[in-house]
């Protein structure tokens, strides 16, 4: 690889500590439970200030940055939420809109969904540009396809979007060409309230995340079904009521540990985990040669031989996660071969790669023929595999690509220092303990303090 930094060069945000170092060479051993899904959380957090009852959350990853930030935004609007270790008691009852914090609504993607809970409120509401993992083009026009499908007066400009006090229509169509994940949850937060209006979501995302949320809701007294073809079906209630929801296992932490353990050859036991949820994933990595059983309490993971190149092409729900693709990155960089990784959904999502060449992996990063969901010109990743990493000075791209990074640390040579962990952190609250309880040689530094 010719790049150092890729494009980060150009980002001028990289924080230099507090930073994470990994002495690698320890085999991951142990058992584990999951926290609570980030990806789940943050569009129940927002579901769940929907009533004016008080509806609570249980499994809440509260030491998540994107968590905090979302509270915050939620508590600008006008929401109540108390934090109880990892619950929340959320109520809706005082919502007043307005303008959202530029900084705070510009660092996560879900600032976004304060729309639809501003238009289920029927108060206006201005959204500066949201934020999110730099990983592509990460457009929101589906979303404000929805809104105006659905008969909402909503603005769009280069500082943000504003949506007007208005109205839904008595009935509505949305028809979307790839089923985005925000995009679906916001039109459902915005459909889910009327005396029997009817939304139809056509090509609706229907990961497990969306599922959560759309049991929360109903749950909550909305009454949201799937018809046929992953279309879903909304008819609006005058009002949600309060409840008690647990949030789901983080399924891509799950990833994470399953990477970890097959490029250390280690030996971990997942627990409160269903195979169900990584189906795709999981089908991939027992052609690796990893041994992943179910059993009655969560997943199984054991290295036995060196692992075999798989070739990876990401796509929406039921495909393989493009939130795990760096993950698979790092499955491969020891792997006896060469694989190639195929991303669909996101343009900029290789960052990652050129700070794991920093370690010795061997990736060539190449246009494909073909263009991203958004619209954008396609890569593919090639991971030739090689004996030995080496320890060295990394950064942080975003989330995953911070993991995929920290992952490849724990099998390298020696010593990493991975610098703007504030990524990292912004999906995982506490990767130190993490891979830290079994048994990887991993600390957070803040010489500062
Ligand atoms: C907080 C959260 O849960 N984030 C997840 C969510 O993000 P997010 O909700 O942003 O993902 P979407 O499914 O909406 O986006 C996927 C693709 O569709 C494109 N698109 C999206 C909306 C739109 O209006 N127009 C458009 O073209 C995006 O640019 C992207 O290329 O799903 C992504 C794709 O699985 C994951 O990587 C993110 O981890
Ligand atoms: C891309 C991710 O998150 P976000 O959409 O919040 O940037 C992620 O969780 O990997």
């Amino acid at each position: 690889m010719d790049q150092v930094f890729g494009n980060l060069a150009l980002q001028d945000t990289i924080t230099a500590e507090p930073y994470i170092e990994i002495e690698g060479g320890v085999s991951l051993r142990g058992d584990i439970s999951l926290a609570g899904a980030k990806n789940s959380a943050l569009p129940s957090i927002v579901a769940a200030c929907l009533s004016s009852d008080e509806v609570v959350l249980h499994n809440v990853p509260v030491e998540i940055n994107d968590v905090r930030l979302l509270i915050e935004l939620l508590i600008e609007a006008g929401a109540k939420i108390e934090i109880h270790q990892n619950s929340l008691i959320c109520c809706g009852s005082g919502w007043k809109g307005g303008a959202l914090d530029e900084l705070v609504a510009g660092k996560i993607r879900h600032s976004l969904l304060l729309l639809g809970a501003s238009a289920f409120w029927g108060s206006s509401l201005f959204l500066p540009l949201p934020g999110g993992c730099s990983i592509g083009s990460r457009k929101h026009d589906l979303h404000v396809l929805a809104f105006k499908a659905m008969g909402f007066d909503m603005i769009e400009n280069e500082m943000g979007l504003l949506l007007n006090e208005s109205r839904i229509n008595k009935e509505s169509n949305i028809v979307f060409h790839y089923p985005t994940f925000g995009g679906t949850i916001n039109a459902i937060f915005a459909g889910v309230r009327g005396n029997g209006t009817k939304v139809t979501i056509y090509n609706a995302a229907c990961n497990p995340e969306v599922i959560d949320v759309i049991n929360l809701l109903n749950k909550m007294g909305a009454q949201i079904r799937w018809v046929n073809n992953n279309a879903l079906e909304i008819i609006g209630v005058p009002a949600l009521r309060g409840t008690v929801h647990n949030i789901m296992p983080d399924r891509i932490i799950a990833a994470t540990l399953i990477s970890a353990t097959g490029i250390t050859k280690g030996n971990v036991n997942i627990h409160n985990i269903s195979g169900e949820v990584l189906a795709a994933e999981l089908t991939t990595w027992r052609k690796t040669g990893l041994q992943i059983d179910e059993t009655t309490y969560g997943l199984t993971v054991r290295w036995t031989k060196r692992l075999q190149p798989v070739d990876v092409v990401t796509s929406a729900y039921p495909g393989f996660h493009t939130d795990i693709q760096p993950l698979h990155t790092a499955l491969m960089l020891l792997s006896d071969g060469t694989s190639t990784l195929t991303e669909t959904i996101l343009d900029g999502r290789f960052e990652y790669c050129y700070q794991l060449a920093k370690m010795g992996a061997n990736i060539e990063i190449v246009p494909g023929n073909f263009n991203c969901v958004n619209g954008a010109a396609g890569q593919i990743a090639i991971i030739k595999g090689v004996d030995r990493l080496k320890g060295s000075d990394v950064v942080a791209t975003d989330i995953r690509g911070g993991a995929a990074v920290a992952v490849a640390a724990l099998a390298a040579e020696g010593n990493t220092k991975i610098t703007n962990i504030y990524q990292i952190e912004r999906g995982y609250g506490n990767i130190i303990d993490l891979f830290g309880s079994l048994g990887a040689n991993i600390k957070r530094v803040s010489e500062s303090k």
